[in-house]
């Protein structure tokens, strides 16, 4: 059963459709929802758990009805909203422990689930500060536990990444991943940045101006590409050379060597060229598209097998990198 489904479902502003006709459904797992600022990410998951009435069009959540079961689906869903929403002067712990008896944790209950959550989010040492002396980081995590706390069974995570450096970044994403493989909880994971998803998703949603543009598990966006990523340790230029003069099609990017397979006897090749030269093979491996490549201008574009040409201008804020 999906855990989400939508049915045309439309939200018009009186100025903007913040959703146009979107028809998709997700399986559990880790689904990421990505589009540029604008395109609709955070009206779908208020419209999804019940908090804002769609123009018209369907939708469920767990197989319940997003229309009638509105507060069954915000007890059994977790919500890390985008904007900033924490109190500054009392501690971590005072506000998720207060968040656990908001979803009706009885006190004992409550305080061992809001210990437990922030142990999990990596807060334990800090809990009794006020969140007011928090980092980016640490508030990101703050609102990370408060959508865990009652054990939900799907999260819907808007922009965990914003504002964070990069090393947070990647301990965040580490984070949502844990989140979904080691806890069994779906997560529905929002952002305008492709490649981040990537990394942690089993499924990504791509909407733009409120319209699906592709929903695809990650392996279909990043399909094997008729190409070799070969590394050396050093002697990199000698083998470029040396593939080319077999007539191999050869370019460096990096560190490595990105080879056109021609068929069976380009991998020989590289072989018997690695060996003649005498040197140390790192890497040898078939690439795999990124899911950016799909939206690269078509100049650069290596496109998927099947895969349309990338919609012309699909984001014009250039907000999806
Ligand atoms: N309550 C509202 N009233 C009027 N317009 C709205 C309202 N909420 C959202 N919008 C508009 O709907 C469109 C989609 O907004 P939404 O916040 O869902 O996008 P988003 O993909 O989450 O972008 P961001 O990452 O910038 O939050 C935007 O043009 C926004 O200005």
């Amino acid at each position: 059963m999906p855990i989400i489904a939508t049915q045309g479902l439309t939200m018009r502003f009186p100025r903007v459709t913040a959703l146009d006709d979107l028809t998709v459904a997700v399986e559990p797992g880790i689904i990421g929802l990505v589009g540029a600022n604008g395109a609709g990410k955070s009206t779908l998951i208020r419209i999804l758990l019940g908090l804002q009435r769609p123009t018209s069009g369907r939708a469920s959540v767990l197989g319940l009805d997003i229309a009638r079961d509105g507060a069954r689906i915000r007890e059994r869903v977790g919500f890390m909203p985008e904007y900033e929403c924490l109190p500054p002067d009392v501690s971590a712990t005072e506000f998720v422990v207060h968040m656990a008896r908001m979803c009706g944790l009885p006190p004992t209950a409550a305080r061992e689930r809001a210990a437990d959550t922030l142990r999990h989010v990596g807060l334990y040492e800090e809990r009794y500060r006020p969140i007011g002396g928090y980092s980016t980081g640490m508030r990101q995590r703050v609102k990370l536990a408060q959508a865990l706390v009652h054990d939900p069974q799907l999260v819907f995570l808007d922009e965990p990444t914003n504002g964070l450096d990069p090393a947070g970044r990647d301990e965040m994403l580490g984070l949502i991943r844990r989140i979904g493989t080691e806890f069994g909880i779906s997560v529905l994971v929002t952002s305008h940045l492709l490649g981040e998803l990537e990394r942690i998703c089993d499924h990504v949603v791509i909407i733009d101006g409120g319209r699906l543009l592709r929903s695809q598990a990650v392996e279909a966006y990043t399909a094997a590409s008729g190409s070799l990523t070969v590394e050396v340790d050093e002697g990199r230029d000698r083998l470029a050379a040396l593939l080319a003069e077999a007539g191999l099609a050869v370019r460096a990017e990096g560190r490595q060597l990105v080879v056109d397979i021609a068929d069976e006897s380009t991998y020989d090749l590289i072989r018997d060229g690695v060996a003649d030269l005498g040197l140390r093979l790192v890497r040898l491996e078939q690439r795999r598209h990124r899911i950016e490549e799909v939206f690269a201008p078509a100049s650069h574009q290596a496109a998927a097998p099947g895969a349309p040409p990338a919609p012309p201008g699909a984001y014009p804020q250039g907000g999806v990198r």
